[in-house]
């Protein structure tokens, strides 16, 4: 595991990063055992959990609830939490309160989607104690202004924006970007020209560092995943298993076994409890 403020070391040592999303106490604890560098309580919460079409039914109580969950789980596991849709974007005062709530709630640092518009925030937040990553290319919360999850930075143009923006992030104290759903080749270029680490999620190999959600490559999921998702279980298959015995155990008598019931007290000599 790596401290947040770890990360422009990490990449000048020339290791990858790698980050997942966890939302929840039991895979928390999994993953603290694990070497992940740091995990991502993401608004995907909202999709991924709680069976939204978008993430823009995030709000601060919801990733705040995850939060604690996750940091319930994994005392010591690094958290970087997402800041939900329309969050930075009402005053610095009500962004510096969630942000705060997050942080209160057991988080490391906070993740923003976008540049425009904070570039006041941004340094506020960080000169207020709290580390920010960024997030360009395909930022989710945009979906409705980019009319689906498309591939971001194909024409020259929306490269050099994107370009610009990563340096303009890194300039204003982020202690990392993610890099989401754009060319490889602009992946290669940006992590080049940025110190601090560019965690890709489809973008490309030559990053500084990778970023999945967790039941996207745990294949727990239910409809299509994008294609920059590498699936190393079938978990879908594995929990219909597992359900489908437990149902012809139960129909067959088999569940409960001896060991899986009590005895009765009479026959144990176990007087129970009055209170
Ligand atoms: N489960 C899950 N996994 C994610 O990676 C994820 C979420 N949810 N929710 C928030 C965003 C949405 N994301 C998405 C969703 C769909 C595509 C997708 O289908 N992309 C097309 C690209 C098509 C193109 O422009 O060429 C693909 O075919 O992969 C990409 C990112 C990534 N994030
Ligand atoms: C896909 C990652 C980068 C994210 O922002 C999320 O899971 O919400
Ligand atoms: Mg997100």
């Amino acid at each position: 595991m790596t401290r947040l403020a770890d990360f422009p070391v990490r990449k000048a040592a020339g290791t990858r990063l790698t980050m997942l999303t966890c939302y929840d106490a039991v895979f928390a604890a999994l993953l603290q055992e694990t070497a992940i560098d740091a995990v991502l309580v993401g608004d995907s919460a909202a999709m991924v959990m709680h069976g939204q079409p978008s993430t823009l039914t995030a709000d601060i109580g919801m990733i705040e609830a995850h939060v604690r969950a996750v940091r319930a789980g994994a005392p010591k596991l690094p958290i970087v939490a997402d800041m939900p849709f329309l969050s930075t974007r009402t005053s610095t005062p009500a962004a510096v309160e969630a942000a705060g709530r997050l942080m209160a709630a057991g988080a490391d640092g906070i993740k923003i989607e976008g540049l425009l518009g904070h570039e006041q925030l941004i340094p506020h937040l960080v000169q207020s104690g709290i580390p920010v990553m960024g997030h360009l290319g395909l930022t989710p919360q945009s979906v409705h202004v980019f009319g689906g999850y498309r591939v971001q930075g194909r024409d020259a143009a929306a490269a050099d924006a994107i370009r610009q923006q990563s340096l303009q992030l890194q300039q204003l104290g982020c202690f990392g970007i993610v890099l989401e759903c754009v060319p490889a080749g602009l992946g290669t270029e940006i992590a080049r020209e940025l110190q601090i680490p560019v965690i890709g999620i489809g973008a490309g190999s030559l990053v500084d560092g990778q970023i999945l959600v967790l039941q996207d490559m745990l294949g727990l999921g239910t409809g299509r995943v994008p294609r920059f998702v590498r699936r190393y279980m079938d978990g879908s298959a594995d929990v219909t298993t597992a359900v489908t015995h437990y149902i012809k155990d139960v129909h067959a008598g088999d569940f409960p076994g001896p060991n899986e019931q009590y005895a009765d007290s009479a026959n144990t000599g176990d007087a129970g409890s009055n209170g």
